[in-house]
């Protein structure tokens, strides 16, 4: 199948898969700054391109119901990801943050956001190599503005725009299959709420199974079980990086954090990232850690639930506490906090606790890609220590 405009990018092409004699690392060599389009790229002629400030309460909103009307779906259009504006100024403002690389087109005689696509700066290591990549990440076109070719101008503007600031690489993930996979990975589900996943027809009753088997089945402790566990504060950022950095380095793909890096991305937001660690009560050592991130989606077409609160697992380290048992601590917080599901993807060691835990294989596959990388051979899941929001 023709890939009109990923065929002409700097990408794994599908023709070389299994081309071992192709060097690992960047694709093409980087362009003097002097050399990189100064210009946007035109855009059909009733839209202009807006640089979306989304410390602005208004823009912010903008971004919001664009997304919230027209971001992904799962194939059977059951639900839509609805992306809190709190998370969206979390996920988009990491440290070094480039506002350019927030990218809103506008119909120009209405003003109206109708597309979207971003870029925030990340230190990914490949292997040994450590790139400063963009991680692109919202890409939306508003669904009455579809099949008109316009997302590879986006791309192609974020590109330029990334190129500006001498970034010439960037990580991102689909759902949909693109020139090439760096990885395949999948996304596992465990219910916290049953009833509910059922009446919205995600979940079915199994046979011979009751309501009230069926919600015995999921129940979790009301409180954890392990000793020490708390949410991690401010003043455990150093020690969570180095606790953090060593268990990545274990991984072909992730990122190499710092405590700024950290501070960001891991101290706990209330309805956007939890975070909690496990600190010895004799030595206060912190030996394990577990992260997962709010992402509601809104339910399509149901009359009795509008929303699907559901948790994703973000970064979890266990160096003392059974992984399995730090997991399930976290499954217990979620069901506390109202969780309707906690989803993990098979990365990293995710595999070893998927099924005793009781998640379910969901239907949908997650690509993980490269611009302008490449890697010679494909990675396995268990070998991803990268998760994208
Ligand atoms: C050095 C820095 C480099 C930075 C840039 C790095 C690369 C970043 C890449 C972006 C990473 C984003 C990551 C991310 O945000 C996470 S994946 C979520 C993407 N967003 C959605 O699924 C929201 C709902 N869908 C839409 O809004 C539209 O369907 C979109 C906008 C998806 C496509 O709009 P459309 O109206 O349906 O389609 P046309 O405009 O007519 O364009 C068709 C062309 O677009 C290619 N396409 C379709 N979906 C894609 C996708 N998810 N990635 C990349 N390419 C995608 C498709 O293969 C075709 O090209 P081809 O003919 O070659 O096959
Ligand atoms: C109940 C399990 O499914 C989801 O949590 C869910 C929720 N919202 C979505 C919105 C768009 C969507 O498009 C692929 C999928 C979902 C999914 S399943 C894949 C995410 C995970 N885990």
């Amino acid at each position: 199948n023709r890939h009109k405009f990923w065929e002409t990018q700097p990408v794994g092409q599908f023709k070389d898969i299994g081309d071992t004699s192709l060097p690992e690392g960047p694709i093409e060599p980087p362009t003097p700054i002097s050399e990189v389009k100064q210009e946007p790229y035109n855009l059909p002629n009733l839209y202009e391109w807006v640089t979306c400030d989304i410390d602005s309460e208004e823009m912010c909103a903008e971004v919001y119901n664009l997304l919230t009307n027209n971001y992904v779906e799962d194939d059977e259009n059951m639900f839509r990801f609805n992306y809190s504006k709190e998370f969206l100024r979390w996920a988009l403002r990491p440290p070094g943050y480039f506002k350019s690389w927030h990218i809103g087109v506008r119909v120009k005689s209405s003003k109206k956001l109708v597309a979207f696509i971003t870029g925030v700066p990340a230190r990914i290591r490949v292997r040994d190599n450590v790139v400063t990549m963009a991680e692109v990440n919202f890409l939306c076109v508003h669904k009455k503005l579809r099949s008109k070719r316009l997302a590879p101008v986006m791309i192609k503007e974020v590109t330029r725009r990334v190129h500006l600031e001498n970034i010439w690489q960037a990580a991102y993930t689909a759902g949909v299959v693109l020139p090439t996979p760096v990885s395949t990975c999948q996304y596992w589900h465990r219910s916290l709420n049953p009833k509910k996943l059922i009446d919205v027809g995600f979940s079915r009753l199994g046979a011979r199974m009751t309501m009230s088997r069926t919600i015995k089945l999921y129940k979790l402790p009301e409180s954890t079980v392990t000793p020490g566990f708390r949410k991690m504060e401010p003043h455990d950022v150093p020690a969570v990086t180095r606790l953090l950095r060593e268990y990545l380095s274990q991984f072909a793909i992730a990122p190499d954090f710092d405590e700024n890096d950290v501070e960001h991305w891991l101290l706990p937001k209330e309805n956007v990232v939890d975070s909690f660690l496990v600190a010895s009560p004799e030595t206060h050592e912190i030996t394990d850690f577990c992260s997962f991130y709010t992402l509601p989606s809104s339910i399509l077409g149901n009359p009795n639930y509008s929303t699907l609160k559901a948790a994703y697992s973000y970064y979890n380290v266990s160096t003392k506490t059974p992984l399995l048992q730090l997991m399930n601590d976290a499954l217990i917080v979620a069901k506390q906090k109202d969780f309707d599901v906690f989803n993990a993807l098979d990365v990293m060691q995710n595999e070893s606790f998927l099924k005793e835990l009781k998640f379910g294989p969901g239907d949908g596959k997650l690509h993980y890609y490269l611009y302008n990388y490449r890697i010679r051979q494909a990675v396995l899941a268990s070998e991803l220590g990268l998760v994208l929001l």
